[in-house]
């Protein structure tokens, strides 16, 4: 049977996934791994472990699809995206910890860059907002901070990547070094316009080019697996960040169609087609994947506290047992009676950027109960996706006819609910609720030609519910007016 294999390397786990030519799926695995908090702010990983984990369920999901390796013709990966390896050309050692994008030790770096005026440069060239999120600082760390690192860099002995590049070189034993041009769009360091890494910002960061994978087409076959690793020689053809091949996987393949995928964090990105859409109010403007050169531009807007709000209100305040409990509790009653909560727990990322804001609850009064800090956590999540909206309509991307979404929260149905209703838009849940992983078999089918086109990947996309808005005109403006007197009050609190 001919079958494709997708590695959905994520932030807490790994997972791959095998399926057939007919886009189902036929095996899955997955391995959580650790996460490692050295200071407040820190976040890393130990990227062999991400390799190992990766590639142990990779071999799981094979076997228990029960085909032979070599019945796997095209390997598509996702990863989670920003997160930052250093590692040895020599022994494909990293010489530190992977810093982990939801790592905030660099902001101060951004603010001196910041106090300089260098954010409208970086702007300009990489679409992105100069933030800690991004690759560049954590790079530049890195050279600073591990004894003897930057003479290494120099010397040519040392490799950078984010993980799909770390996947890559180890899939391919070490001949390949490379990233996909939307992955590249990600570190800070990529100028989206002339799809090239940007020599001033080099400079400025202080990085020896030597480092740098080669940028190659999300789409296509860049290299080969090595028999000794999965069992076969398998084409490496397709490399995805992972909320970019969930927006394949939605089939949001027309400029206009956007997805928000609601995990830990959450991202919307809306496709804007061959355009790059200079966003006036604070989005990303990024790579969605590049085909034979031509580069697809999305808009993104960053939540960094989605469904972890959830997680946060279950293992530290106890208000419910699953994450899935959340929603009879917060349906117990019929509004959040006034009680608004901003979940900043990590600054506000898109559209405020402010690393000093931090969770807010406001509107407390004798009467408000569990369920209603609930409802105010539901309605936080659907509500920082308003916003993300609001400005791709500003910007011109829109309108947003639809919202297709995925991730662990788009199972509940009252969130979704309360994002229809908040939206004034319908919002769309699919049959394939894996669509990270199902994008990267897709970005490989169309990479070893086994699918012809995109018109393909639109055909195995099917709808399962569709949330329609009930909510007034009036209700919703004045839910989000009270929305937006929180925000400004959990604005710049940790500022000295
Ligand atoms: N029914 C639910 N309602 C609200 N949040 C949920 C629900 N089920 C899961 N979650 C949240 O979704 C997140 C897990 O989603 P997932 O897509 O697996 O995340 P990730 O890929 O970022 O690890 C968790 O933060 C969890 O709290
Ligand atoms: O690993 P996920 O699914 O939480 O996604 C992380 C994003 O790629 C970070 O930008």
């Amino acid at each position: 049977m001919t079958c494709l294999l997708a590695l959905d390397q994520g932030t807490t786990s790994s997972r791959a996934m095998v399926f057939d030519t007919d886009g189902r799926v036929r095996g899955a695995s997955q391995r959580e791994f650790r996460q490692h908090y050295p200071q407040p702010g820190w976040v890393e990983h130990d990227a062999h472990e991400i390799l190992t984990t990766q590639l142990d369920c990779a071999r799981a999901a094979i076997a228990e699809a029960g085909v032979a390796p070599s019945d796997v013709v095209g390997l598509g990966i996702a990863n989670q995206r920003e997160t930052t390896i250093v590692w040895e050309r020599a022994t494909g050692r990293a010489i530190a910890p992977a810093i982990v994008w939801q790592d905030r030790r660099t902001a101060p770096d951004c603010d001196r860059l910041r106090a300089v005026g260098q954010a409208e440069a970086i702007r300009r060239s990489t679409g992105l907002e100069l933030d800690a999120y991004f690759s560049a600082t954590k790079l530049a760390w890195i050279l600073r901070e591990v004894p003897g690192a930057r003479e290494r860099a120099r010397r040519g002995e040392l490799a950078f990547g984010t993980v799909d590049a770390w996947l890559i070189w180890h899939l391919s034993g070490g001949a390949l070094h490379a990233t996909d041009a939307g992955n590249a769009s990600r570190t800070m360091l990529y100028d989206i316009h002339r799809g090239q890494w940007d020599d001033d910002l080099l400079a400025l960061f202080d990085i020896p080019r030597s480092m740098l994978p080669t940028v190659v087409d999300s789409i296509g076959v860049c290299g080969h697996a090595q028999r000794d690793v999965l069992g076969a020689s398998i084409p490496i053809a397709g490399i995805g960040g992972d909320q970019q091949a969930a927006t394949f996987g939605q089939a949001c393949l027309a400029p206009g169609m956007a997805k928000q995928t609601y995990g830990t964090g959450c991202f919307l990105l809306m496709n804007t087609g061959e355009r790059a859409v200079e966003s006036a109010n604070r989005l990303l403007t990024t790579i969605g994947w590049r085909q034979r050169g031509a580069s697809t531009y999305a808009l993104e807007g960053s939540i960094f506290v989605g469904g972890a709000l959830v997680q946060w209100l279950r293992d530290e305040l106890g208000l419910v047992r699953r994450s899935e409990d959340i929603e009879a509790l917060a349906a117990s009653v019929p509004d959040s009676a006034g009680v608004v909560l901003v979940p900043a727990f990590t600054g506000l990322g898109a559209p405020w950027w402010d690393a000093y804001a931090r969770g807010t609850l406001l509107g407390l009064t004798r009467g408000t109960t569990r369920a209603h800090i609930a409802r105010a956590a539901l309605e936080a999540i659907a509500l920082q996706t308003v916003d993300l909206v609001t400005a791709m309509d500003a910007d011109g991307a829109g309108p947003l006819r639809e919202l297709r979404v995925d991730g662990g929260a788009a199972a509940n149905n009252l969130l979704m609910q309360m994002q229809a209703d908040l939206l004034g838009v319908p919002v769309v849940r699919p049959e394939m609720l894996e669509t990270t992983a199902f994008g990267a078999a897709c970005l490989a089918a169309l990479g070893v030609g086994v699918w012809a086109d995109e018109a393909t990947v639109a055909s195995h996309w099917r709808e399962a519910a569709r949330f329609q808005p009930r909510m007034s005109r009036d209700r919703r403006e004045a839910v989000i007016a009270r929305w937006h007197r929180g925000v400004e009050r959990a604005r710049d609190w940790a500022q000295e």
